[in-house]
């Protein structure tokens, strides 16, 4: 088997929320699990003055534990058929994560979901494509920032419990599937598996992104996401968000319709080898994206751009005494993502833009990129937020921004 996938949530490590009151779906287990006394059940029994009222369990059936003897784990399944308004999730994970997912917002808050998983009128349509399988090809013209999709995951697998679960079959893997609702498992059965072998398990295999989630190696499976191919240069983002769990993709520029909708699966800051080599062993197969099939020159030609721009990146973040970081080095920069067509990294390009000229005193030129910053959406991933308050903060007073003549004018 392969190593299934990959995807870079480490910046997006949940901070767990306050424990707050269950308000949300219907369960049918909370007896039995009470029934199990004390030793079995996976709640914190507060002493009644602690918490006024119990937070119920979320899952609507009984959860099924394996033992990982070898490495004294115990892996867990974990199934809510309500969640997201009948989408239904399962998890196959430790009892502590469940503990840490049990009081997530997901779980407590209402309406999170109500326009996710939202289907009827997409901007998009499935293709097949020679070679390729499936693929999502825009209907409409799709601006930077339009939203494709936004799901909740429908399974989310501890990497060791999918090891762990290998050696019997699969036959956990199996149950995360079938307690979740018809409508759901007819949608997990649509997306391709590229390999023979449990239906399941090949799916995960060749669909899910491997994730931090709560501070572990996960997989998580969004079947409609899970449509779109991968590319070097994609036209869409993503953003995970871990307190509701929800994926969804953006347009990184204009989509015309017709034009196939792609997503990274890797960070594409890498040189065509490394790309190859971690497509390859990460999920399985061999890129045929757009840069991936040019000419020899045209691949070395991006392979030096992208050496440039990591070293660019290096110096601009670098705020040490030395910093080679200057604003003609952040504009260099700007324009080789421009030449790279690396669309979604543009927010983060002028972040950097923003604090170099700050950094040299130009309080113009650092308010021009902070706002270009802002617009364009500095990063996709958790640091977002921090990012957006502090070129809010350095747009409202550059003189008091950390950054205001933190570097010596060089040119
Ligand atoms: C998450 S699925 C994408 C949707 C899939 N094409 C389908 O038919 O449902 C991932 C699989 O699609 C194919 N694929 C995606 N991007 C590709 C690319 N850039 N080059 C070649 N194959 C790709 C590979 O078979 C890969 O394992």
């Amino acid at each position: 088997g392969q190593h299934p996938l990959y995807f870079n949530f480490e910046e997006n490590v949940c901070s767990i929320a306050e424990q707050s009151l269950f308000s949300g779906p219907s369960v049918q287990n909370i007896e039995e699990e009470h029934h199990h006394g004390s030793g079995s059940c996976s709640h914190h029994e507060p002493q009644q003055s602690e918490v006024p009222v119990s937070r119920p369990s979320p899952w609507t059936h009984k959860k099924q534990c394996l033992e990982d003897e070898e490495n004294y784990q115990e892996y867990c399944v974990y199934t809510n058929a309500k969640f997201a308004n009948e989408r239904g999730i399962s998890f196959f994970t430790t009892r502590s994560i469940a503990k840490q997912v049990e009081s997530l917002p997901a779980f407590s808050e209402r309406g999170l979901y109500d326009n996710v998983n939202k289907f009827d009128n997409p901007p998009w349509e499935v293709r097949r494509i020679p070679g390729r399988g499936n693929g999502l090809f825009a209907t409409r013209k799709l601006n930077r920032g339009d939203e494709i999709i936004a799901a909740t995951p429908v399974g989310v697998y501890h990497r060791d419990a999918f090891i762990a679960d290998k050696l019997i079959d699969y036959q956990y893997l199996r149950k995360t599937f079938d307690q979740m609702p018809n409508a759901t498992r007819e949608i997990i059965l649509r997306t391709a598996a590229n390999n023979p072998g449990d239906p399941i398990m090949e799916r995960i295999n060749t669909n899910a992104f491997l994730g931090e989630f709560e501070d572990a190696p996960h997989f998580l499976f969004y079947p409609e996401t899970a449509l779109m191919n991968h590319d070097c240069r994609p036209n869409s983002m993503h953003y995970h968000d871990p307190s509701t769990l929800i994926h969804a993709t953006y347009a990184s520029r204009t989509i015309l319709p017709g034009e196939e909708i792609t997503i990274t699966y890797i960070n594409i800051l890498q040189t065509f080898m490394e790309r190859q080599t971690h497509l390859w062993h990460a999920w399985g197969f061999q890129c045929t994206c757009a840069l991936c099939s040019s000419n020899p020159g045209d691949i070395s030609t991006s392979d030096s751009r992208t050496r440039e721009i990591l070293a660019m990146q290096t110096y601009l973040a670098d705020w040490t005494p030395n910093s080679q970081g200057t604003p003609k080095m952040a504009r260099q920069l700007l324009s080789l993502y421009e030449a790279e067509e690396v669309h979604a990294a543009m927010g983060k390009g002028h972040m950097l833009a923003a604090l170099a000229y700050n950094a040299v005193g130009d309080t113009y030129q650092a308010k021009k990129h902070a706002n270009l910053a802002i617009k364009a959406g500095i990063v996709s991933s958790g640091e977002e937020e921090a990012d957006t308050k502090d070129m809010a903060a350095l747009n409202e007073n550059p003189e008091g921004h950390w950054s205001f003549k933190a570097r010596t004018p060089k040119q």
